[in-house]
């Protein structure tokens, strides 16, 4: 089956508060899939509802088939979950707390410690096995985290804010670990964050979540497009003696829709990467002296600044 998590019309209300609005979403397998969102989205709402653990006031989940209202000891087997804060028991080595849940999912001593150590060398911990949970970082108890989620041969994992609180270095590391399980494993997962360059690196697809709205998904390149729509490309440029004039020669380049001045730098939005050449010509042409230019596609960075700042106190 190819759709591994099939949500529909899915909504919850906690009394007059809209968490969840009328979600319609398809995760398919192997896909790596990111919920984004400011605080209060309904990014964590939505994940207890996938896992049967909150239920929806209108709407379903079905996870490889399983209601997850319904069904959630079904869903329960097939999901691994790991939230923002992980426990572990302190006391115990990394080992031995993979080794438990093992045996809480039914696996004999032998086969947990063999599953257990492999794990751990799959998540770079093998160095740490035998040293205690409580002395691991940040970083490390994610990586452990993410033993611990696989122990049970998940077929779909779902992360709550995965990177928070590790160093670029572990969460670089973590991110590779999460793709490449993905990819060779086919395993599906869905994440939630708001570090928007991380997301962008991993996901195939990511939901932009606003108060319980989902608004927009698809790939990084697709959102921009269906957000930005013809101003899709940012110019940025600096140069001497820039005035109003020439800003207002450059509003009539083909394909410019905005351009605005801050201080001694130009930003010109267009839909069109062409436009660069004649305003360059435009400049020139007026004796300014060019210092700076650069021409980007618009991301999730100014995503997030248009649609998710302050979003979450409305
Ligand atoms: N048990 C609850 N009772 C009442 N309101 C709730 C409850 N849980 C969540 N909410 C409200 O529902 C909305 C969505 O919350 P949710 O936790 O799903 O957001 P989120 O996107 O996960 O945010 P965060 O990133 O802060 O975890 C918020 O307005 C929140 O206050």
């Amino acid at each position: 089956m190819n759709e591994i998590i099939s949500i529909q019309g899915l909504t919850k209300k906690y009394g007059e508060k809209m968490a969840v609005n009328k979600l319609d979403l398809k995760i398919n397998k192997g896909e790596v899939f990111g919920l984004l969102g400011p605080n209060g989205a309904g990014k964590s709402t939505t994940i207890l509802m996938i896992l049967g653990l909150a239920e929806p006031t209108e709407g379903k989940v079905l996870v490889c088939g399983h209601n997850s209202t319904n069904e959630p000891l079904l869903v329960k087997r097939k999901v691994g979950y790991l939230p923002d804060q992980v426990g572990f028991y302190e006391n115990r080595t990394g080992l031995e707390n993979l080794m438990f849940t093992a045996a809480l999912n039914g696996k004999s001593r032998k086969e947990g410690r063999e599953k257990a150590l492999s794990l751990l060398e799959q998540v770079g911990l093998s160095y740490a096995a035998n040293q205690k949970a409580g002395t691991y970082s940040r970083g490390m108890k994610q990586r452990l985290g993410l033993a611990d989620v696989l122990i049970k041969d998940p077929e779909v994992i779902i992360l709550d804010e995965p990177t928070l609180g590790i160093d670029p270095k572990g969460v670089q590391e973590l991110l590779d670990l999460i793709r490449t399980l993905s990819k060779e494993q086919g395993i599906t997962v869905m994440l939630s964050s708001h570090q928007l360059h991380q997301v962008q690196q991993i996901c195939d697809r990511v939901g932009l979540f606003v108060n319980g709205n989902l608004l927009a998904e698809g790939t990084v390149d697709s959102l921009a497009n269906q957000l930005f729509g013809e101003e899709g490309h940012q110019i940025k440029l600096k140069a001497t003696q820039l005035n109003s004039l020439i800003i207002e020669e450059i509003k009539l380049v083909d394909g410019v829709h905005r351009v605005s001045l801050d201080h001694d730098e130009l930003k010109i939005w267009t839909e069109k990467e062409s436009s660069l050449q004649h305003i360059l010509e435009i400049i020139m042409a007026k004796g300014c002296r060019l210092t700076s230019v650069s021409q980007e596609q618009l991301g999730l960075d100014e995503i997030y600044q248009r649609y998710f700042e302050g979003a979450g106190e409305k």
